[in-house]
């Protein structure tokens, strides 16, 4: 009883501006059929929910996207977080939530305020600039890497690497193949950066190490897990950026809204994380014959899930499509939901929250200067540029 779809996610028009689609999607039914790719497919909330609450039935091991790790070996040796299950990822996350602890955002919170302050005071000095390649793209880039010890030299892979590791989620489709060019060398620098012998000591990547040391993982594994930072923790936090952006760019009245309650900055964010999720897609696989919805699936079916139109479900938001920064987000699936819920979600609110709140004191109003340029990719919503100019507060 799925929903027989001929409707190709990973189409390039559909990756530029996916959000006039997820309607049609979200009103097909609560499970698809994609049949180009052999895979069911859930836009809608409700069902968004229960496939990521339930990790046992809808597991993660098998790949998070269209592979399945079981018939089709993965392009580099799985995450431990990202694609394992229980127990054995219980045992990667506890040891990663004792690095990215609150006390050890604390540590870096002034030195990231300092470094957001200083972008701002230069960015609002130039009045015009592009919010993709001078902010977005600088601000991680600055913070980031220094906060897990990853060494100065070849940081330009970091970019490529992570491009080709959520392009890797889909099809090797234009868009996949258009990153695996960078990708050997971005690959090679990343096994290097990710050995002991590279990362600052005391740096969260070092943390890591301590727990080799203690002999609850391998030192392969360690630097498997220092992957999973610069993996996760670049592109994502880079577009999230650029898309709210984007997002206060198109609703300069949100903005105004900023200006007059900075208490809003925190809830800004996480308006802008539904509005334009940054990770759009992710698949689970079954472990089990299962009824979804009322469609049964087989055992080993792929399901992939639109975070991004779950984000915007009518059955779930009033008046989904406006990005209104009042609005009560709790509930959003940017970060997904669950045992796999982002690990990093607290370092990268840190990091947005302090480059928002500089930039609030110092902007009165932002407007595009110009077209966006999207940087298509399998399963990100980026940008490539955003020309704005701003007037000074
Ligand atoms: O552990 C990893 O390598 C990893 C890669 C990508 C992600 C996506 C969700 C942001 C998460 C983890």
């Amino acid at each position: 009883r799925a929903v027989e779809m001929d409707f190709d996610p990973f189409d390039e028009a559909f990756l530029e501006d996916p959000y006039p689609l997820h309607g049609a999607l979200r009103d097909a039914g609560p499970v698809l059929h994609i049949r180009r790719y052999g895979i069911h497919a859930c836009a809608r909330y409700a069902e968004v929910m229960e496939v990521l609450r339930d990790h046992a039935t809808y597991c993660s091991a098998r790949g998070v996207g269209l592979q399945d790790f079981k018939t089709d070996p993965p392009w580099r040796p799985a995450s431990l977080l990202l694609e394992a299950d229980p127990p054995e990822h219980t045992r990667a996350r506890t040891l990663m939530n004792r690095i990215v602890s609150l006390p050890a955002l604390k540590k870096v919170r002034d030195r990231w305020q300092a470094q957001a302050e200083e972008l701002a005071d230069r960015l609002v000095a130039r009045r015009r600039f592009d919010a993709v390649t001078d902010l977005a793209e600088v601000f991680p880039l600055s913070v980031f890497p220094d906060a897990i010890g990853i060494m100065e030299e070849g940081r330009e892979h970091m970019l490529p690497y992570a491009a080709a590791v959520f392009n890797a989620y889909g099809p090797r489709n234009r868009v996949f193949l258009s990153s695996e060019a960078k990708l050997p060398a971005a690959n090679a620098w990343v096994a290097e950066a990710c050995k002991r012998k590279n990362l600052q000591p005391g740096s969260w990547g070092m943390g890591i190490f301590d727990a080799v040391d203690a002999g609850e993982i391998s030192e392969e594994e360690g630097e498997r897990l220092v992957r999973s930072f610069l993996s996760a923790g670049v592109d994502t936090t880079i577009n999230s950026i650029g898309n709210m952006m984007l997002a206060f760019a198109t609703y300069p009245d949100q903005w105004a809204v900023l200006r007059q309650e900075g208490s809003l900055v925190r809830k800004a964010f996480e308006e802008a994380l539904r509005w334009d999720s940054t990770a759009q897609i992710f698949c689970r696989t079954t472990t089990r014959e299962v009824d979804l919805a009322g469609v049964r699936l087989p055992e080993g079916a792929k399901v992939l899930l639109f975070l991004a139109a779950a984000n915007r479900d009518p059955r779930k938001w009033d008046n989904p499509d406006a990005f209104d920064i009042r609005r009560h987000t709790s509930g959003h699936v940017a970060f997904g939901y669950g045992i796999h819920q982002c690990l990093g979600q607290m370092v990268a609110r840190q990091e947005v929250e302090l480059l928002l709140a500089a930039l609030r004191e110092r902007i009165a109003s932002i407007r595009m200067t110009g077209p966006l340029v999207r940087r298509l990719n399998n399963s990100l919503h980026a940008m490539a540029s955003l020309p704005v100019e701003i007037e000074p507060a």
